[in-house]
């Protein structure tokens, strides 16, 4: 399966031009009042409707009680709800079987007990989605632009395909790719040049280097040189 590439927390009409003409596979609109990227529901609607078809749209919101979520599924019509916040896995299935919309968990890692807190996920969430813990004080549980030691997961396989996610950009997405072959990638602050606010160039840079990164990791190994020794002696 080729990378998985997810753009987060679009909100304007340009920037998400910007992230289909790059390639992105995934599109991601936060409903999370607190955030500088938070989307109304009559913008993310028109967001929605120009990106359906090109890219899977993706609605984050953070322990989102039903009715809000009733309001976000109607309006956007997402492929997938990304649950940013303390959701148990019993609302996962309950909310997929409610709204009938795939479910992709976020989940914070920072230390290795994080891992069985991520098991009690996988095999019920549609994606797993692998970010850093916020700092301590932040007002925002993800889109902090922090990264985690990469080390805790490498060489770990999920159940569920899973993104990697938390303080990724267009200078380190390509190690991070080639270090835990994750099935996506999902960055938010890292495209930006100001909260909330994101730039372009960084969009098509990020989708460059993810997808250059993922073409190096899966092309096959070139056979080895079976031909002659070449003659080195001078005599
Ligand atoms: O982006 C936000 O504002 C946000 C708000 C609340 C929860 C999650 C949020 N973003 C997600 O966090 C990760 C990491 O973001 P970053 O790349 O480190 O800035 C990202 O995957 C977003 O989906």
């Amino acid at each position: 399966m080729a990378l998985e590439i997810k753009i987060c927390g679009l909100s304007t009409p340009e920037t998400l031009e910007a992230a289909l003409g790059a390639g992105a596979d995934m599109v991601g609109m936060v409903f999370f009042p607190p955030s500088p990227r938070h989307v109304d529901l009559a913008t993310a609607q028109t967001l929605a409707a120009r990106a359906r078809g090109r890219a899977r749209i993706v609605a984050l919101t953070v322990d989102a009680d039903d009715a809000t979520l009733a309001a976000i599924v109607a309006a956007v019509r997402p492929d997938l709800l990304q649950l940013h916040g303390t959701e148990s896995p019993e609302r996962l299935a309950i909310l997929r079987a409610r709204f009938g919309v795939p479910v992709m968990k976020a989940v914070g890692i920072a230390m290795p007990a994080d891992l069985d807190r991520l098991a009690a996920y996988d095999g019920r969430a549609d994606r797993l989605l692998l970010d850093a813990k916020p700092p301590k004080g932040a007002v925002l549980p993800g889109g902090n632009g922090v990264p985690f030691d990469w080390n805790l997961i490498a060489g770990r396989a999920f159940a569920a395909p899973f993104l990697l996610g938390g303080g990724l950009d267009p200078a380190n997405v390509g190690a991070a790719v080639r270090l835990i072959r994750p099935d996506g990638v999902d960055v938010s602050s890292g495209v930006e040049r100001a909260p909330g606010i994101k730039d372009p160039d960084r969009i098509a840079a990020f989708v460059r280097a993810a997808r250059a990164a993922d073409t190096a990791a899966t092309a096959p190994a070139r056979p080895a040189d079976t031909s002659p020794a070449r003659e080195t002696s001078l005599s």
